[in-house]
Protein backbone atom coordinates (compact mmCIF):
# COMPACT_ATOMS: atom_id res chain seq x y z
CA UNK A 1 0.00 0.00 0.00
CA UNK A 2 1.24 3.36 -0.68
CA UNK A 3 0.01 6.74 1.10
CA UNK A 4 1.29 9.87 1.96
CA UNK A 5 1.99 10.36 5.52
CA UNK A 6 2.50 13.59 5.81
CA UNK A 7 2.95 17.05 3.62
CA UNK A 8 4.50 20.44 4.25
CA UNK A 9 5.19 23.15 1.49
CA UNK A 10 7.72 21.35 -0.55
CA UNK A 11 8.12 18.32 0.77
CA UNK A 12 6.29 14.89 0.23
CA UNK A 13 7.03 12.14 2.32
CA UNK A 14 5.53 8.49 1.28
CA UNK A 15 5.06 4.76 2.75
CA UNK A 16 5.35 1.65 0.71
CA UNK A 17 4.51 -0.84 2.90
CA UNK A 18 4.37 -4.32 1.97
CA UNK A 19 3.83 -7.86 3.61
CA UNK A 20 7.53 -7.89 4.35
CA UNK A 21 8.94 -4.62 3.71
CA UNK A 22 8.50 -1.01 4.26
CA UNK A 23 10.05 2.20 2.73
CA UNK A 24 9.47 5.34 3.08
CA UNK A 25 10.34 7.59 0.07
CA UNK A 26 11.17 11.26 -0.03
CA UNK A 27 10.22 12.83 -3.17
CA UNK A 28 11.20 16.93 -3.47
CA UNK A 29 8.38 18.23 -5.61
CA UNK A 30 9.27 21.73 -4.83
CA UNK A 31 9.47 22.63 -8.76
CA UNK A 32 6.78 20.28 -9.58
CA UNK A 33 8.23 17.28 -11.00
CA UNK A 34 9.43 15.47 -8.40
CA UNK A 35 13.05 15.57 -10.03
CA UNK A 36 14.96 15.14 -6.72
CA UNK A 37 14.71 12.20 -5.08
CA UNK A 38 13.14 9.77 -3.83
CA UNK A 39 15.51 8.07 -1.57
CA UNK A 40 14.57 4.95 -0.30
CA UNK A 41 14.89 4.04 3.17
CA UNK A 42 14.55 0.79 3.86
CA UNK A 43 13.36 -0.51 7.33
CA UNK A 44 12.16 2.64 8.85
CA UNK A 45 8.75 2.39 10.02
CA UNK A 46 5.81 2.28 12.11
CA UNK A 47 2.32 0.68 11.60
CA UNK A 48 1.20 1.93 15.13
CA UNK A 49 -1.95 3.51 15.60
CA UNK A 50 -1.75 6.69 17.83
CA UNK A 51 -1.71 5.69 21.46
CA UNK A 52 -5.07 5.92 23.43
CA UNK A 53 -5.11 8.71 25.98
CA UNK A 54 -7.18 6.29 28.47
CA UNK A 55 -10.09 8.94 27.97
CA UNK A 56 -10.78 7.74 24.39
CA UNK A 57 -9.09 10.37 23.39
CA UNK A 58 -6.48 10.02 20.76
CA UNK A 59 -4.67 13.05 20.52
CA UNK A 60 -3.29 15.98 21.97
CA UNK A 61 -2.19 19.70 21.37
CA UNK A 62 1.51 19.02 21.24
CA UNK A 63 3.56 21.67 23.66
CA UNK A 64 6.01 23.75 22.65
CA UNK A 65 8.89 21.10 23.52
CA UNK A 66 7.27 18.96 21.21
CA UNK A 67 7.13 20.78 18.74
CA UNK A 68 11.09 21.60 19.31
CA UNK A 69 11.58 17.98 18.87
CA UNK A 70 9.62 17.24 15.72
CA UNK A 71 11.66 19.90 14.06
CA UNK A 72 14.57 18.50 15.02
CA UNK A 73 13.06 15.12 13.80
CA UNK A 74 12.19 15.89 10.76
CA UNK A 75 15.80 17.85 9.99
CA UNK A 76 17.50 14.62 11.21
CA UNK A 77 15.32 12.58 8.76
CA UNK A 78 16.57 15.25 5.50
CA UNK A 79 19.98 14.95 7.15
CA UNK A 80 19.13 10.70 6.48
CA UNK A 81 17.83 10.70 2.94
CA UNK A 82 20.18 12.96 1.76
CA UNK A 83 22.73 10.50 2.89
CA UNK A 84 21.01 7.41 1.10
CA UNK A 85 20.33 9.72 -1.89
CA UNK A 86 24.56 9.51 -2.13
CA UNK A 87 24.38 5.50 -1.75
CA UNK A 88 25.94 4.07 -4.61
CA UNK A 89 22.98 2.26 -7.00
CA UNK A 90 24.77 -0.96 -6.52
CA UNK A 91 23.56 -0.86 -3.00
CA UNK A 92 20.32 -1.51 -3.07
CA UNK A 93 20.56 -4.74 -5.02
CA UNK A 94 20.59 -8.01 -2.75
CA UNK A 95 23.61 -10.04 -3.93
CA UNK A 96 26.67 -7.30 -4.09
CA UNK A 97 27.65 -5.88 -7.42
CA UNK A 98 31.00 -6.29 -8.56
CA UNK A 99 32.02 -2.27 -8.75
CA UNK A 100 35.22 -1.26 -9.91
CA UNK A 101 36.74 0.84 -6.79
CA UNK A 102 37.73 3.52 -9.39
CA UNK A 103 34.70 3.19 -11.32
CA UNK A 104 33.28 4.62 -7.34
CA UNK A 105 34.96 7.55 -6.77
CA UNK A 106 36.41 8.36 -10.58
CA UNK A 107 33.45 8.43 -12.24
CA UNK A 108 31.91 6.46 -15.10
CA UNK A 109 32.38 2.41 -14.77
CA UNK A 110 33.32 2.60 -18.67
CA UNK A 111 34.25 4.89 -21.03
CA UNK A 112 32.21 5.77 -24.43
CA UNK A 113 35.19 4.24 -26.38
CA UNK A 114 35.34 0.80 -24.43
CA UNK A 115 31.33 1.07 -24.13
CA UNK A 116 28.57 2.32 -26.91
CA UNK A 117 25.70 2.81 -25.23
CA UNK A 118 22.70 4.51 -27.14
CA UNK A 119 19.24 5.50 -25.05
CA UNK A 120 16.37 4.69 -26.76
CA UNK A 121 13.09 6.63 -25.70
CA UNK A 122 9.66 7.30 -27.20
CA UNK A 123 5.94 7.49 -25.12
CA UNK A 124 5.09 4.19 -24.22
CA UNK A 125 3.61 1.85 -27.61
CA UNK A 126 5.75 3.91 -29.41
CA UNK A 127 7.24 0.85 -30.70
CA UNK A 128 10.72 1.09 -29.30
CA UNK A 129 10.71 -2.88 -28.32
CA UNK A 130 10.01 -3.57 -31.83
CA UNK A 131 12.93 -1.51 -33.47
CA UNK A 132 15.20 -2.64 -30.97
CA UNK A 133 14.60 -6.37 -31.90
CA UNK A 134 15.29 -5.62 -35.19
CA UNK A 135 18.56 -3.67 -34.03
CA UNK A 136 19.75 -6.65 -32.49
CA UNK A 137 19.18 -8.57 -35.45
CA UNK A 138 21.47 -6.65 -38.18
CA UNK A 139 23.92 -5.04 -35.75
CA UNK A 140 24.62 -6.87 -32.82
CA UNK A 141 23.44 -4.70 -30.03
CA UNK A 142 22.64 -5.99 -26.85
CA UNK A 143 19.00 -4.93 -25.65
CA UNK A 144 18.23 -3.86 -22.47
CA UNK A 145 15.18 -3.16 -21.28
CA UNK A 146 14.24 -1.37 -18.34
CA UNK A 147 11.45 -2.15 -18.14
CA UNK A 148 12.15 -5.89 -19.17
CA UNK A 149 14.80 -5.55 -15.86
CA UNK A 150 12.34 -4.26 -13.72
CA UNK A 151 10.02 -6.99 -14.61
CA UNK A 152 12.32 -9.55 -13.71
CA UNK A 153 13.76 -8.62 -10.50
CA UNK A 154 10.12 -8.27 -9.94
CA UNK A 155 9.51 -11.94 -10.16
CA UNK A 156 13.19 -12.87 -9.07
CA UNK A 157 12.66 -15.16 -6.32
CA UNK A 158 13.46 -13.20 -2.49
CA UNK A 159 13.68 -9.71 -4.37
CA UNK A 160 13.04 -7.20 -1.88
CA UNK A 161 11.50 -4.53 -4.49
CA UNK A 162 8.90 -6.87 -5.74
CA UNK A 163 5.96 -5.10 -4.24
CA UNK A 164 7.75 -1.51 -4.94
CA UNK A 165 8.11 -2.45 -8.62
CA UNK A 166 4.68 -3.85 -9.21
CA UNK A 167 3.18 -0.23 -7.62
CA UNK A 168 5.08 1.49 -9.63
CA UNK A 169 4.53 0.02 -12.49
CA UNK A 170 0.35 -0.31 -12.35
CA UNK A 171 0.65 3.22 -11.69
CA UNK A 172 2.63 4.37 -13.90
CA UNK A 173 5.38 5.79 -11.85
CA UNK A 174 9.31 6.00 -12.48
CA UNK A 175 10.60 3.28 -9.86
CA UNK A 176 13.34 4.75 -7.64
CA UNK A 177 16.69 5.28 -9.34
CA UNK A 178 18.54 3.18 -7.29
CA UNK A 179 17.01 -0.08 -8.14
CA UNK A 180 16.83 0.42 -12.56
CA UNK A 181 20.42 2.04 -12.53
CA UNK A 182 21.66 -0.89 -10.63
CA UNK A 183 20.30 -3.49 -12.70
CA UNK A 184 21.17 -1.93 -15.98
CA UNK A 185 24.98 -1.48 -14.22
CA UNK A 186 24.56 -5.49 -13.59
CA UNK A 187 23.56 -5.84 -16.94
CA UNK A 188 26.20 -4.32 -18.76
CA UNK A 189 28.93 -5.24 -16.59
CA UNK A 190 28.27 -8.91 -16.99
CA UNK A 191 27.37 -8.84 -21.47
CA UNK A 192 30.63 -6.81 -21.34
CA UNK A 193 32.57 -9.30 -19.37
CA UNK A 194 31.13 -11.92 -22.32
CA UNK A 195 32.45 -9.75 -25.53
CA UNK A 196 29.74 -6.93 -26.20
CA UNK A 197 30.23 -3.38 -26.42
CA UNK A 198 27.26 -2.39 -27.69
CA UNK A 199 23.40 -1.56 -25.44
CA UNK A 200 20.68 -0.44 -26.75
CA UNK A 201 19.35 1.21 -23.44
CA UNK A 202 15.42 0.94 -24.19
CA UNK A 203 12.81 3.31 -22.05
CA UNK A 204 15.51 4.44 -20.25
CA UNK A 205 15.98 7.25 -18.44
CA UNK A 206 12.96 8.53 -17.86
CA UNK A 207 13.99 10.77 -15.28
CA UNK A 208 16.24 13.54 -15.31
CA UNK A 209 17.85 12.03 -12.17
CA UNK A 210 18.50 8.34 -13.53
CA UNK A 211 20.11 10.67 -16.81
CA UNK A 212 22.87 11.85 -14.93
CA UNK A 213 23.40 8.90 -12.84
CA UNK A 214 23.76 6.81 -15.48
CA UNK A 215 26.08 8.66 -17.51
CA UNK A 216 28.14 9.81 -14.18
CA UNK A 217 28.87 6.51 -12.93
CA UNK A 218 28.12 3.79 -15.81
CA UNK A 219 29.03 5.85 -19.06
CA UNK A 220 27.93 8.87 -21.21
CA UNK A 221 25.48 7.58 -23.85
CA UNK A 222 26.60 7.85 -27.80
CA UNK A 223 23.29 9.59 -28.94
CA UNK A 224 19.40 8.75 -27.69
CA UNK A 225 16.70 7.37 -30.44
CA UNK A 226 13.69 9.34 -29.96
CA UNK A 227 10.65 7.87 -31.42
CA UNK A 228 7.95 10.85 -31.71
CA UNK A 229 4.23 9.36 -31.90
CA UNK A 230 0.82 10.67 -31.70
CA UNK A 231 -0.57 9.60 -28.74
CA UNK A 232 -3.90 8.30 -30.25
CA UNK A 233 -2.02 5.65 -32.43
CA UNK A 234 0.26 4.67 -29.07
CA UNK A 235 -3.38 4.39 -27.37
CA UNK A 236 -4.56 2.44 -30.28
CA UNK A 237 -1.19 0.24 -29.65
CA UNK A 238 -1.46 -0.43 -26.55
CA UNK A 239 -4.75 -1.35 -26.21
CA UNK A 240 -4.43 -3.71 -29.08
CA UNK A 241 -0.79 -5.46 -27.50
CA UNK A 242 -2.73 -5.22 -24.13
CA UNK A 243 -5.16 -8.39 -25.76
CA UNK A 244 -2.30 -10.43 -25.62
CA UNK A 245 0.60 -9.39 -24.11
CA UNK A 246 -0.24 -10.15 -20.08
CA UNK A 247 1.22 -6.85 -18.54
CA UNK A 248 -1.27 -5.49 -16.28
CA UNK A 249 -0.20 -1.75 -17.30
CA UNK A 250 -1.68 -2.39 -21.00
CA UNK A 251 -4.88 -1.38 -19.64
CA UNK A 252 -6.91 1.67 -20.17
CA UNK A 253 -6.19 3.01 -16.50
CA UNK A 254 -2.56 2.53 -16.59
CA UNK A 255 -2.24 3.45 -20.06
CA UNK A 256 -3.29 7.21 -19.16
CA UNK A 257 -1.15 7.66 -15.90
CA UNK A 258 2.23 6.33 -18.19
CA UNK A 259 0.98 8.85 -20.81
CA UNK A 260 0.54 11.79 -17.78
CA UNK A 261 4.34 10.55 -16.52
CA UNK A 262 5.72 10.33 -20.33
CA UNK A 263 4.92 14.38 -21.07
CA UNK A 264 5.53 15.51 -17.26
CA UNK A 265 8.39 13.26 -16.55
CA UNK A 266 9.79 11.96 -19.20
CA UNK A 267 9.92 14.37 -21.71
CA UNK A 268 12.20 16.84 -20.20
CA UNK A 269 14.83 14.16 -20.60
CA UNK A 270 14.58 14.24 -24.23
CA UNK A 271 14.65 17.79 -24.05
CA UNK A 272 17.57 17.89 -21.77
CA UNK A 273 19.70 15.61 -24.80
CA UNK A 274 18.08 17.87 -27.05
CA UNK A 275 20.15 21.00 -25.99
CA UNK A 276 23.25 18.85 -26.24
CA UNK A 277 22.05 17.99 -30.04
CA UNK A 278 22.53 14.19 -28.65
CA UNK A 279 18.76 13.13 -30.16
CA UNK A 280 17.67 12.07 -33.23
CA UNK A 281 13.68 12.14 -33.76
CA UNK A 282 12.18 9.52 -35.98
CA UNK A 283 8.31 9.97 -36.57
CA UNK A 284 7.16 6.54 -35.86
CA UNK A 285 3.13 6.44 -36.93
CA UNK A 286 4.56 4.85 -40.07
CA UNK A 287 5.04 1.00 -40.69
CA UNK A 288 7.63 -0.65 -39.26
CA UNK A 289 10.00 -0.93 -41.76
CA UNK A 290 9.83 2.33 -43.06
CA UNK A 291 10.78 3.38 -39.44
CA UNK A 292 13.52 1.02 -39.30
CA UNK A 293 15.38 2.61 -42.56
CA UNK A 294 15.75 6.01 -40.47
CA UNK A 295 16.68 4.07 -37.34
CA UNK A 296 19.71 2.22 -39.74
CA UNK A 297 20.40 5.76 -41.37
CA UNK A 298 20.85 7.13 -37.28
CA UNK A 299 22.56 4.19 -36.01
CA UNK A 300 25.46 3.42 -38.79
CA UNK A 301 26.14 7.47 -38.87
CA UNK A 302 26.69 7.57 -35.03
CA UNK A 303 27.74 4.10 -34.00
CA UNK A 304 28.91 2.62 -37.68
CA UNK A 305 27.94 -0.30 -39.26
CA UNK A 306 29.41 -3.18 -37.15
N1 LIG B 1 5.42 1.05 -36.75
C1 LIG B 1 4.46 0.31 -36.21
N2 LIG B 1 3.27 0.20 -36.84
C2 LIG B 1 2.27 -0.53 -36.28
N3 LIG B 1 2.37 -1.21 -35.13
C3 LIG B 1 3.54 -1.12 -34.46
C4 LIG B 1 4.63 -0.37 -34.97
N4 LIG B 1 5.66 -0.47 -34.10
C5 LIG B 1 5.23 -1.24 -33.10
N5 LIG B 1 3.96 -1.64 -33.31
C6 LIG B 1 3.14 -2.47 -32.41
O1 LIG B 1 2.74 -1.61 -31.33
C7 LIG B 1 2.83 -2.29 -30.10
C8 LIG B 1 3.80 -1.56 -29.19
O2 LIG B 1 5.11 -1.69 -29.73
P1 LIG B 1 6.37 -1.88 -28.79
O3 LIG B 1 6.09 -2.95 -27.80
O4 LIG B 1 7.55 -2.04 -29.67
O5 LIG B 1 6.36 -0.45 -28.08
P2 LIG B 1 7.24 0.13 -26.91
O6 LIG B 1 7.54 1.53 -27.25
O7 LIG B 1 8.41 -0.76 -26.66
O8 LIG B 1 6.22 0.05 -25.73
P3 LIG B 1 6.45 0.09 -24.14
O9 LIG B 1 7.21 1.32 -23.84
O10 LIG B 1 5.08 0.13 -23.59
O11 LIG B 1 7.16 -1.16 -23.79
C9 LIG B 1 3.26 -3.71 -30.41
O12 LIG B 1 2.13 -4.51 -30.43
C10 LIG B 1 3.89 -3.62 -31.79
O13 LIG B 1 3.74 -4.80 -32.55
O1 LIG C 1 13.58 3.36 -16.16
C1 LIG C 1 12.42 2.88 -16.00
C2 LIG C 1 11.76 2.13 -16.96
C3 LIG C 1 10.50 1.63 -16.70
N1 LIG C 1 9.92 1.88 -15.51
C4 LIG C 1 8.59 1.34 -15.18
O2 LIG C 1 8.26 0.22 -16.02
C5 LIG C 1 7.06 0.48 -16.71
C6 LIG C 1 7.06 -0.24 -18.01
O3 LIG C 1 8.13 0.21 -18.82
P1 LIG C 1 8.18 -0.21 -20.38
O4 LIG C 1 9.35 0.53 -20.95
O5 LIG C 1 6.89 0.22 -20.97
O6 LIG C 1 8.38 -1.68 -20.42
C7 LIG C 1 6.97 1.99 -16.78
O7 LIG C 1 5.68 2.50 -16.99
C8 LIG C 1 7.50 2.36 -15.40
O8 LIG C 1 6.52 2.20 -14.42
C9 LIG C 1 10.57 2.62 -14.56
O9 LIG C 1 10.05 2.85 -13.47
N2 LIG C 1 11.83 3.09 -14.82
Amino acid sequence: MLRAVGSNFNRVRTRFSGSNQRFWLSSCVANGRGHIGPWICRGYSSNAEPKSQGDGRKTAKPSGKLLLLLGALAVGSTVVSLSYQKTDPAEFLEEPQEVEESGKAQGPAFSPDQVSVVFVLGGPGAGKGTQCAKLVNDYHFVHLSAGDLLRAERQREGSKYGELISHYIKEGLIVPQEVTVALLKQAITENFKKGSTKFLVDGFPRKMDQAITFEQQIVPSKFVLFFDCPEKVMLERLLERGKTSGRDDDNIGSIKKRFRTFVETSMPVVEYFDKQAKVVRVSCDHPVDEVYRKVQTAVEQKVGKN
